[in-house]
């Protein structure tokens, strides 16, 4: 089983530090979520992992070695980082071919990754034929081409219609049931609660959270309750009259926080107001994200230029 290590990991672009003493571990069998704005970092801290960069300080490792020390690295790690980088005029499966032949990965791994990402059918077009989304399961297939305990995959989602994020979703999640260790970057909140076990979140360079997703969700945001009904003046009486922190949408939807829906709905059924819909409505990790950033200074301090 590999892990991936960073220790004080440093990155300075013209005395400009773009990552800042970084310090986690990825954990095999689970899908870890990096997550953070434009320009935090993530895609430098990628390319410092497999050592497309120097770090200016700390290190980056994985099960225990600095990736230009692997031997073998494509059978070791597989990674997306930019969709674009294979050659429009070759085939995607004459592509995969060479990157196989280069690495010593049996040949017959390339119609297998050929079939998981989906582009079995349309493999022997030329890669210049493709779509973004086509693209981006390439750039996939390439990253599993050496069947790899750890898979790093930039914003993999990029491009892909619906068909493939849902594709994408089950593809990781199969991953870390592989028992491979998993890190995927993505912006989008949505998406990334669909996928993730576990979260990174970076601002600014630096780390903000490292955390179980439902553990991050809970901490930071109630679940509240919903409710619609046909007597509003009468549910308005009823939660002033209890103290209740409530209010209502557009809509005519009322939201009552720090409260549970049994005990709503005891309250209500006493006070015969008739009820419509009560349920509870469970945070997103949006919500819990967004509390985050609201409460740090690298998402709410202007940029500071070198
Ligand atoms: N080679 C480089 N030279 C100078 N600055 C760089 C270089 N590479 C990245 N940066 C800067 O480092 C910061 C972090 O960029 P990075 O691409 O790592 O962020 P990111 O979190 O991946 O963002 P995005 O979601 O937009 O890809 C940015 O301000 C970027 O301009």
């Amino acid at each position: 089983m590999t892990s991936i290590d960073v220790r004080e990991l440093t990155k300075e672009y013209g005395g400009r530090r773009v990552v800042d003493g970084l310090d986690f571990s990825v954990r095999p069998g689970r899908v870890t979520g990096f997550l953070g704005p434009n320009g935090a970092g993530k895609s430098t801290t990628f390319r410092l992992l497999l050592g497309l960069d120097r770090p200016t300080a700390g290190t980056a490792t994985i099960g225990g070695e600095a990736y230009p020390r692997l031997r073998e690295p494509l059978r070791r790690v597989g990674a997306l980082l930019d969709a674009g980088a294979a050659h429009g005029s070759r085939t995607a499966r004459d592509h995969l071919l060479a990157l196989a032949a280069s690495n010593r990965v049996p040949a017959r791994r390339v119609d297998t990754v050929l079939e998981e990402t989906g582009l079995a059918a349309v493999a022997r077009r030329r890669v210049r034929t493709y779509s973004l989304g086509m693209r981006q399961r390439l750039g996939i297939a390439a990253a599993l081409l050496g069947d790899p305990e750890v898979v790093l995959l930039d914003e993999p989602a990029n491009g892909l219609d619906p068909e493939g994020i849902i594709w994408i979703r089950a593809l990781l999640r199969r991953l870390a049931a592989e028992g491979r260790t998993v890190l995927v970057s993505s912006h989008l909140m949505g998406e990334t609660a669909a996928f993730a076990d576990h979260l990174l979140i970076l601002g600014r360079g630096r780390l903000l959270a490292d955390t179980p997703v439902r553990e991050f969700i809970h901490a930071r945001v109630r679940p509240h309750v919903r409710i619609r009904t046909t007597d509003p003046a009468a549910l308005s009486d009823l939660l002033a009259r209890h103290g209740h922190d409530a209010s209502r949408d557009e809509a005519g939807t009322w939201i009552v926080r720090h409260t549970r829906v049994d005990d709503l709905g005891r309250l209500m059924s006493e006070a015969g107001v008739p009820v419509l819909e009560l349920a509870t409505r469970e945070a997103t990790l949006e919500e819990a994200y967004l509390d985050l950033t609201a409460s740090e200074t690298e998402f709410t301090a202007p940029p500071q230029e070198a």
